[in-house]
């Protein structure tokens, strides 16, 4: 397990470029499955994750190649799908959340789709339903073994339907919305999530031919296509990264310049972190952090103390809960931090009252944060992250923290943020990393 040490305390400066986004880097990827025509995407992360899928990917027949850091073309004109058969697959197709979404592209296009229980974050319980479920109203069989934890889903032919999602699943609705593109007749999916991800996904299906409706929306209709082709397609900026930047700055009282936000797609990410108190720059598709000494969380109308919950899009991503909260210890004021979805995505807050915060974990799902003001800056200790953002939220704590910290287990931290150390170096971090 990789450690980093953190020496905190020290003001950062300068510019910073998010890197694409991990969550629709891992759609599209799956995507490439639905033609056997060339696809090329830019702006793909390298990162733990997107690396691990597009191995996946490989083992699966799909023809890979890197045309520069970013940038690769795939080519899923000769599939072994009895790949999935295989112990090899078993073990390597649970090795990510976004694996999952190999399902649908497989099922629509060669009749079976089977997938071991996925991995990804271990933030609570994390089920699968929302994708059977929908898979099933297209006409899927599915077996689920519980000795194995195995998924599959077969169909000489997918139909469409009417359907309504028992809950706004993101994979969820990747996976229906990617089958449905190639089933036969008319899909209506209500209660689609609909965050960037998605839409990017669903722009990049009509550019490869799929006739979809709806986009943005919670109510997607699919017209089902006989065949789909290759296409172009460039990844939007990792939104929760840039949410990371913003508590970042704030947190360690250093100006940052974080660059090509594609401000449009934030939804209201900029908001919630102004409501902390933090103050954000618009420059053209530039957010620019002045370096802040102070900042107050607001209150509601009535004077009661803020909350901040996560909902499906365009309702506040659950992704970025860990980052409000750390930053709350420092502002002025109170805010209760309430994760609705993840029932175990809280309990990092124990390293942080161990770095001096003062938190109060109400239960799995709530914690109230007793902003220090600026006043006792928290200290550095030894930690482990227990998931990808919280290790970031305990990596901005170490930054902000006064002495050194160790993080451990930040192979959680490298699934999403791409080389973080170098990137926070070259704004002055003092942070190393130890093998
Ligand atoms: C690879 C990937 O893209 N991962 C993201 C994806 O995971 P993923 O697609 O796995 O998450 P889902 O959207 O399926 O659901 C996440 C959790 O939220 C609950 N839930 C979901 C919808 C809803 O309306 N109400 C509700 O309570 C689910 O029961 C589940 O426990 O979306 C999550 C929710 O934004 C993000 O945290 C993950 O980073
Ligand atoms: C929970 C996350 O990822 P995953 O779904 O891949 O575990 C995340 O990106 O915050």
């Amino acid at each position: 397990m990789g450690v980093f040490e953190v020496k905190g305390g020290r003001e950062l400066k300068g510019e910073i470029t998010p890197q694409g986004a991990k969550n629709e880097a891992l759609q599209v990827l799956n995507a490439v499955l639905l033609t056997p025509e060339k696809v090329t995407i830019s702006n793909i992360p390298n990162i733990r994750d997107v690396n691990k899928l597009i191995d996946l990917l490989k083992s699966l027949g799909v023809k890979i190649e890197q045309l520069n850091d970013d940038t690769y073309t795939f080519q899923a004109d000769e599939i072994d799908i009895e790949y999935l058969t295989t112990p090899e697959f078993k073990e390597k197709g649970g090795g990510l959340r976004g694996s999952i979404m190999i399902v649908g592209p497989l099922l629509a296009r060669f009749g079976k789709g089977y997938i071991p229980k996925p991995g990804g974050d271990k933030i609570g319980r994390r089920r699968l339903d929302t994708h059977f479920e929908g898979l099933q109203k297209l006409g899927a069989n599915f077996e689920y073994d519980s000795n194995t934890n195995f998924y599959k889903t077969e169909a000489a032919k997918l139909k469409g339907t009417y359907m309504l999602l028992d809950e706004a699943s993101v994979t969820g609705t990747a996976n229906i919305v990617m089958a449905a593109s190639m089933a036969k007749g008319k899909t209506t999916i209500y209660n689609a999530a609909c965050e960037p991800y998605l839409q990017q996904l669903c722009n990049m299906l009509v550019n490869m031919g799929a006739k979809i409706s709806g986009i943005g929306s919670n109510l997607l209709t699919i017209e089902g296509v006989k065949e789909l082709h290759g296409t172009e397609h460039r990844c939007l900026p990792d939104m929760i990264e840039i949410g990371s930047f913003i508590g970042m700055a704030a947190m360690t009282n250093s100006e940052i310049t974080i660059k090509d936000v594609h401000y449009d797609q934030l939804g209201m990410i900029p908001q919630v972190f102004s409501r902390l108190g933090i103050t954000i720059v618009r420059r053209d598709d530039d957010l620019i952090i002045p370096k802040q000494n102070h900042y107050e969380i607001d209150q509601f109308i009535d004077g009661s103390i803020l909350t901040v919950s996560d909902a499906p899009w365009p309702g506040f991503t659950p992704d970025l809960l860990s980052i409000v909260l750390v930053v709350a210890t420092q502002a002025k004021g109170s805010v209760l931090v309430h994760q609705k979805m993840f029932e175990s995505r809280l309990f990092f807050v124990d390293k942080l009252i161990d770095m001096g915060a003062q938190i109060i974990l109400c239960d799995p799902h709530r914690a109230t944060v007793i902003g220090l003001d600026k006043q006792v800056p928290l200290r550095g200790i030894s930690m482990t992250s227990p998931d990808i953002r919280a290790g970031v939220a305990l990596l901005i704590a170490a930054l902000s923290a006064e002495g050194t910290s160790h993080i451990h287990n930040i192979e959680q931290i490298d699934r999403g943020y791409q080389y973080i150390d170098k990137r926070l170096q070259a704004l002055g971090a003092r942070i190393k990393r130890i093998d």
